[in-house]
């Protein structure tokens, strides 16, 4: 998928950027002109580039080509592609330098011991630093990052008219949307659609920030206005470690080199601890938001805004709250999505977007509206009398499910419908565990296949209903949809009822299903649109 996506990307440029001359960036970020074996030093004076890039792939004539020593391999392998397309000199580390020279007999190498930790302030100055004309946020934390991004792209664009997206699913700006190759694209990438953004007039940006991303320098270059953490939960640890570790990863994030302001979510001991550190740094100044308790979270005590009255609304599924804030404020919102995380969603959101100078009356009514996320908790059809309640949602962790099948039964009166599988190739502990949190908490279970790879999917699916049968032997209503997984979806629909909701989980947004080694365009949400449709028709 990403080498589609990262193909779309390349769409999201500027029309026009003035360019810099390669001498003054040689000077302003400490880059050295490389010697060849013959002595020779490679003579960068007047050359100009008018962009920066770090795949080669991507290259477009008269960008710099950043060659990156990776995980896998070195960038300066791909120089001769880069030079084929345009680009008029390479960027790497001395490694790469010798391997360019050899490759690429006639271009400039300038060299730099960290490519990868310049590369960002290097695409900003190329872009001249675009975030700087935009108002701009980013959002890190394990989970809600999508979520609370578009809520805050409702409540930036209700006041500023327009603003940017980045974040794990789409890249947008003004009429151009495309798929995201991945939660925060490369600083250059990222650095270019700002640069889009200041030249369509957009005014604001809502950004969603990766660990992987701090860590790796997609964010260097650039000050977000306010940035805000949802939470952290077990994850990752194969590239950070230890949760400590994972925690400094999200921390660097909240200093001044990256943040003018600081919104953390207190929930959970992880984000207190953050907001502690924040503050005995005095660096950057916090708000401290607590939307619930999680397990062995903190209470109200220790928070500048908090939330009470969190209610649901049976009638448009919607979650009522009050947010009181540090100067008296209590404000009565409305969050679109059920489920007390889409309220530290809502919440977080409501705080940063105050934070950045929207009126809270304007944020409030935006998040009203904001209930159309791709695949998070999206409503295809609304309960009505007639027709049930149809959602597609992102939940693909046993964790997730439980969260998001205990939000959705707060919606329900009838009887709740799962239609679920589980990814091959990837962690075969969760199989059996997704099957139990199902049989727990839904009425029927429609399994089917997700996104299978390389494995027999119907291995996946006896796993899957081997931790059904293990938690509720006696469950009957239980379906394996063996064809194709838009049937799964479309059964779900026909079992139905008026009362009931039927809920399809673990693709959300994505585009495709990966079936052996082929990607195959596929998205849930238009599926299941098209069987409310054949079901019910068109809402009265
Ligand atoms: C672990 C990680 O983050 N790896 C990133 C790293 O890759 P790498 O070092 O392995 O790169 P490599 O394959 O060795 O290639 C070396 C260099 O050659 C370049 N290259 C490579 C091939 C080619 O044809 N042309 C070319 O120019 C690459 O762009 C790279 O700069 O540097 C590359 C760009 O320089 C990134 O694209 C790549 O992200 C990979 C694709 C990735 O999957 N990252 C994931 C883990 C990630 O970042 N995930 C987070 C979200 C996590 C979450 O919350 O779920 C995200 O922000 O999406
Ligand atoms: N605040 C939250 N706390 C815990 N779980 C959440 C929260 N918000 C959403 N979720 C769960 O996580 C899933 C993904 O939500 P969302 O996409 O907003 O998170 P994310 O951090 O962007 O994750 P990803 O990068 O994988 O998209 C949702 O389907 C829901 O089940």
């Amino acid at each position: 998928m990403s080498n589609h996506a990262y193909e779309s990307a390349a769409r999201l440029r500027p029309h026009r950027c003035a360019p810099t001359p390669l001498s003054d960036l040689a000077r302003d970020f400490a880059l050295t002109p490389a010697r060849r074996e013959d002595g020779v030093v490679d003579a960068v004076e007047g050359l100009e580039v008018s962009g920066v890039s770090v795949d080669s792939g991507d290259v477009v004539a008269g960008e710099l080509f950043t060659a990156l020593p990776g995980f896998k391999t070195h960038g300066a392998a791909y120089a001769p592609e880069a030079v084929a397309a345009g680009a008029v000199a390479v960027l790497t580390d001395p490694d790469g330098a010798a391997m360019v020279h050899a490759n690429c007999p006639g271009t400039p190498v300038l060299t730099h011991p960290d490519p990868r930790a310049v590369v960002g302030p290097l695409a900003a100055a190329v872009y001249h630093h675009p975030a700087e004309r935009l108002l701009t946020t980013a959002v890190t934390g394990t989970n809600g990052k999508t979520t609370t991004s578009y809520f805050l792209d409702a409540m930036l664009t209700a006041h500023w008219g327009a603003c940017m997206i980045a974040g794990t699913v789409q890249l947008r700006v003004g009429d151009i949307a495309v798929e995201s190759p991945r939660t925060t694209v490369e600083a250059p990438v990222l650095q270019r659609m700002l640069a889009l953004a200041v030249e369509e007039g957009v005014g604001a940006a809502s950004l969603e920030a990766s660990s992987h991303a701090i860590v790796l320098h997609r964010l260097d270059g650039m000050v977000v206005d306010v940035a805000g953490f949802t939470n952290l939960q077990r994850d990752h640890l194969d590239f950070h470690k230890t949760m400590p570790e994972y925690l400094d990863a999200k921390a660097r994030l909240f200093t001044p080199e990256h943040a003018r302001r600081a919104v953390i979510c207190v929930d959970d001991e992880w984000g207190a601890q953050l907001a502690e550190r924040i503050a005995v740094a005095g660096q950057v100044p916090v708000d401290r938001v607590r939307a619930y308790a999680a397990p062995g979270g903190r209470d109200a005590a220790g928070a500048d805004w908090w939330v009470s009255d969190a209610a649901v609304s049976m009638t448009d599924s919607a979650t009522t709250f009050t947010l009181h804030g540090p100067d008296g404020q209590a404000i009565a919102a409305s969050c679109p999505l059920p489920g007390l995380v889409n309220v530290q969603n809502a919440a977080l959101a409501l705080v940063m977007a105050i934070r950045a100078g929207v009126p809270a009356e304007t944020a409030v009514a935006a998040l009203a509206t904001a209930h159309n996320i791709p695949g998070r908790m999206q409503r295809i059809s609304q309960r009505d009398g007639v027709r049930g309640t149809c959602i597609v949602d992102f939940a693909h962790t046993p964790d997730a499910m439980e969260l998001t099948l205990r939000a959705v039964r707060q919606i329900t009166p009838g009887r709740l419908i799962v239609v679920f599988g589980s990814d091959g190739d990837r962690d075969r502990g969760k199989r059996p565990m997704l099957g139990e949190v199902c049989a727990r908490l839904a009425d029927v279970l429609v399994v089917t296949d997700e996104n299978p790879r390389s494995e027999d999917p119907q291995s996946i699916r006896d796993a899957i209903l081997a931790g059904v049968r293990k938690v509720r032997p006696d469950l009957h209503d239980v379906e394996e949809i063996t064809t194709w997984r838009g049937d799964a979806v479309r059964r779900g629909v026909e079992l139905c009822g008026p009362q009931d909701t039927v809920i399809v989980t673990g693709k959300g947004h994505e585009p495709f299903l990966e079936i052996a080694d082929e990607f195959i365009r596929y998205n849930d949400a238009p599926v299941m649109r098209e069987a409310v449709l054949d079901k019910w028709g068109e809402p009265a």
